[in-house]
């Protein structure tokens, strides 16, 4: 089983449909408009979010986050993973009732308790949701630039694409920037390659969520290889949420073929049907990936990993021990 590592998944996203379900118990909600038969239900990116807002309003204490922290990076260090940075959600925290701290100190607390059964190494990226507000962007920002926790180390912006555009997000990422943040932002995966190319002009990140829909312009996919700017693909999450047809017409070899840097995550796993070892499998069954590509894809993911010289290192160096 090859190394992993994964740049782009949603912690609340990531919240399996049992999990969902006893919390809902717990607050005694009826989950049946959104989970049957033991799946989520929603048709398109709108419902999506309708069960995935109604899903992270089911965890609202600080152990509820911290079990949801343990419960997803101690599965994926089960399925070969060493390293995991989460996408963060201020905004959710704040509707269930918790505070911006208390829920970053919870996810935090989680992610030391996987580390401690399976040495995965954790991170956090604070998130603005780009369809609540320019203003709840910059108070994420704000707030990621000065929490201080030692897990925090990226910011980023998600949420629905079709609204707001990337200038109105300049002055959120300074603040993160100046912060000493690394940055990254989601961008051609449900509107075209314009909002990756105004990412690039206007935010200038070191990674982009998604990006894949610069495929419709070479000239963007070659900006992209120059500029060594790392693409956080989720095919799984592409093809549910129909981006592309099927495997056959997703864009990640043409990518990689064209001297992107690319990687593979799973973004909100159980909303795809998907996770972090069925994309590597993805990779290998429909792009023809070896093993030995599938380790360089972990290696570019550690490699622009928002972690610290020394554990990049360490990571590095667990990677290169099986992996040559
Ligand atoms: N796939 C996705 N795209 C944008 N925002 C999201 N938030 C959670 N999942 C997302
Ligand atoms: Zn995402």
């Amino acid at each position: 089983m090859p190394l992993k590592a994964e740049l782009h998944c949603h912690i609340e996203g990531a919240a399996a449909p049992e999990l969902v379900i006893r919390q809902a118990q717990k607050y005694g909600k009826d989950t049946s408009p959104y989970i049957q038969n033991g799946s989520f239900v929603w048709h398109d990116f709108t419902s999506f979010l309708a069960a995935y807002d109604f899903s992270s309003d089911l965890f609202r204490t600080e152990e509820d986050y911290a079990r949801l922290a343990d419960h997803y990076l101690t599965s994926l260090a089960r399925d070969g993973a060493i390293y995991s940075e989460v996408f963060t959600s201020p905004d959710h925290a704040e509707k269930a009732g918790l505070s911006p701290k208390a829920y970053t100190d919870a996810l935090g607390e989680g992610m030391l308790r996987a580390k401690a059964k399976t040495g995965i190494e954790g991170r956090m990226i604070v998130t603005g949701v780009r369809h609540v507000g320019v203003e709840s962007i910059e108070r994420a920002a704000r707030f990621a630039a000065r929490c201080g926790h030692p897990l925090v180390t990226g910011f980023g912006v998600a949420g629905d694409e079709r609204m707001g555009d990337m200038e109105d997000y300049v002055r959120a990422f300074e603040i993160a920037r100046e912060a000493g943040l690394g940055i990254t932002v989601h961008a051609g995966e449900l509107t075209g390659w314009e909002t990756v190319q105004a990412a690039l002009d206007h935010i200038r990140p070191s990674r982009i969520g998604h990006g894949v829909r610069a495929i419709e312009n070479p000239d963007l996919v070659r900006r992209i290889a120059d500029e060594g700017v790392v693409l956080e693909c989720c095919p799984g999450s592409n093809i549910a949420l129909k981006v592309f047809d099927s495997f056959a017409d997703h864009p990640f070899p043409a990518l990689k073929a064209a001297g992107c840097k690319v990687t593979l995550n799973s973004d909100d796993p159980p909303y795809f049907w998907t996770s972090l070892k069925r994309e590597y499998d993805i990779a290998a069954e429909h792009f023809a990936m070896s093993e030995k590509a599938l380790a360089a894809v972990t290696r570019t993911a550690i490699e622009a990993a928002f972690v610290d010289r020394k554990t990049k290192s360490a990571l590095l160096a667990r990677l290169n021990a099986v992996a040559r």
